[in-house]
């Protein structure tokens, strides 16, 4: 048994913010201004995490991990990331692959795709060659164009293991 799973994440810089370190599909990514948000701000594994939650019919991850609980303030997002894949496992399915595309005017990702590659099938224990992550920007056009944020789009599949 097959399922397909689909998730769409956005994050907003912080204007205001001074250059600094972000965090994108586990790996630490210099770019001039912070993303805004309620977790470490990881765009691409809260996408993941939506693709794997939608392929189980499992609901988005705001439903699992509320941005109205204290809990999950400042989480690391691989942790949401490993429970999410422990739901998964739970009902017998694992990754076949997953496909990640970055949308980011800024920062320039090429140095640092491998290693988010890497990082994710670390943390989801599958092969480095079961996970795909691109980047793309928006040649300048809209809000991802004027360096306003980062759009990240996941898709994943997984099969019973029986
Ligand atoms: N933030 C980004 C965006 C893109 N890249 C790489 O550049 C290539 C061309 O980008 P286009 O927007 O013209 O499609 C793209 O295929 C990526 O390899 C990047 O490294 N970081
Ligand atoms: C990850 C959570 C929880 O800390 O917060 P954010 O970092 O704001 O991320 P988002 O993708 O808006 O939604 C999921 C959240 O509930």
């Amino acid at each position: 048994m097959l399922r397909i799973g689909h998730g769409h994440d956005v994050h907003r810089f912080d204007a205001d913010s001074p250059p600094c370190n972000i965090r994108l599909g586990g790996v630490e990514v210099p770019s001039e201004h912070a993303l805004l948000a309620h977790s470490d701000g990881d765009v691409v594994l809260h996408a993941l995490c939506d693709a794997l939650l939608g392929a189980l019919a499992l609901g988005d991850i705001g439903e699992h991990f509320p941005d109205t609980s204290a809990t999950w303030r400042g989480v690391d997002s691989r942790d949401l990331l490993r429970q999410v894949y422990q739901l998964v496992q739970d009902r017998g399915y694992r990754l076949v692959n997953a496909d990640i595309t970055i949308v980011a005017q800024t920062p320039r990702l090429m140095a640092y795709k491998k290693a988010m590659q890497a990082q994710i099938a670390a943390d989801l224990n599958t092969a480095v060659g079961n996970l795909n992550v691109k980047a793309t920007t928006t040649e300048q056009l809209g809000f991802i164009g004027r360096k306003e944020g980062i759009a990240v789009d996941a898709v994943c599949l997984v099969e019973h293991a029986l």
